[in-house]
């Protein structure tokens, strides 16, 4: 399986800092992880010119969110038909920066993946636990949870990608052990397959949470780690790109 690695550029930068950041990604797209493909996420605004500087260069374009409608009276909301008009071919669902800055639900991711396929869109659905959560013993109860709630019938046809974030590992430096890893991405693997059969064993599962140059060629090895949704280091060229080299 292709791994995919994914940037996250979340609320950062400008426009002129968009652009810098695309042009140096896509300089060593060709050389830096030939085997990966490779995806950047800007903030809505910088999606349109980041597309447009891409296109042809080997470097995907997606979103953060999209709303679950259409279209309609949703002021302040991106509808996935809009993204797909800009040039986005993925989008990101379901981070639990949104779950909990926008009280996202599983229902409601669902309904958005539902809208992302419908439009022609990638869903990448994050799913992961809090600190409390795995100290608990359950993080694998969570995780699986929130697939059995948010992922769309359709889903695995369409080639959807899941993202294995554990919240405390976000920004923080701090990371799960590999075994956890390899331990929670074993869960998600047969969840996907019980859910979708055969086509979700075919599924890209991301782990995403501090994945830096130095740690990225364990996490990446682990098995049924197909990729990585990399968070700070997406915003520095050479970081994203060793990490995408890390991929092989
Ligand atoms: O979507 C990306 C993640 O939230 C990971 O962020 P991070 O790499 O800064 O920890």
């Amino acid at each position: 399986m292709r791994p995919l690695i994914a940037g996250n550029w979340k609320m950062h930068g400008s426009l002129l800092d968009s652009a810098a950041l695309a042009e140096a990604v896509s300089a060593g797209a060709a050389t830096a992880g030939p085997a990966a493909e490779l995806l950047v996420c800007p903030p809505f605004p910088y999606i349109q010119p980041t597309a447009a500087a891409l296109l042809g260069k080997g470097v995907a374009v997606g979103g953060q969110d999209c709303h679950a409608a259409a279209k309609g009276a949703h002021t302040g909301d991106v509808a996935a038909v809009m993204l797909r008009d800009v040039g986005a071919t993925h989008v990101i669902l379901g981070h639990s920066e949104r779950r909990a800055d926008h009280g996202e639900t599983d229902a409601a991711v669902r309904a958005k993946a539902e809208a992302a396929l419908a439009a022609g869109l990638t869903p990448i659905v994050c799913v992961g636990e809090s600190e409390a959560q795995r100290l608990a013993g359950k993080a694998e109860a969570v995780v699986t949870g929130q697939l059995d709630g948010s992922l769309p019938e359709g889903f695995a046809a369409a080639g959807g990608v899941v993202a294995y974030e554990p919240v405390w590992a976000i920004g923080t430096g701090r990371t799960p052990t590999e075994a956890e890893i390899a331990a929670i991405h074993a869960a998600i693997r047969a969840n996907l397959t019980a859910q979708f059969g055969a086509p979700g064993g075919g599924l890209r599962i991301l782990y995403g949470g501090s994945v830096k140059p130095g740690n990225a060629k364990a996490i990446l090895a682990l098995p049924h780690v197909d990729g990585a949704l990399v968070g700070g280091a997406s915003l520095v060229a050479a970081d994203f790109l060793a990490i995408a080299a890390a991929a092989g």
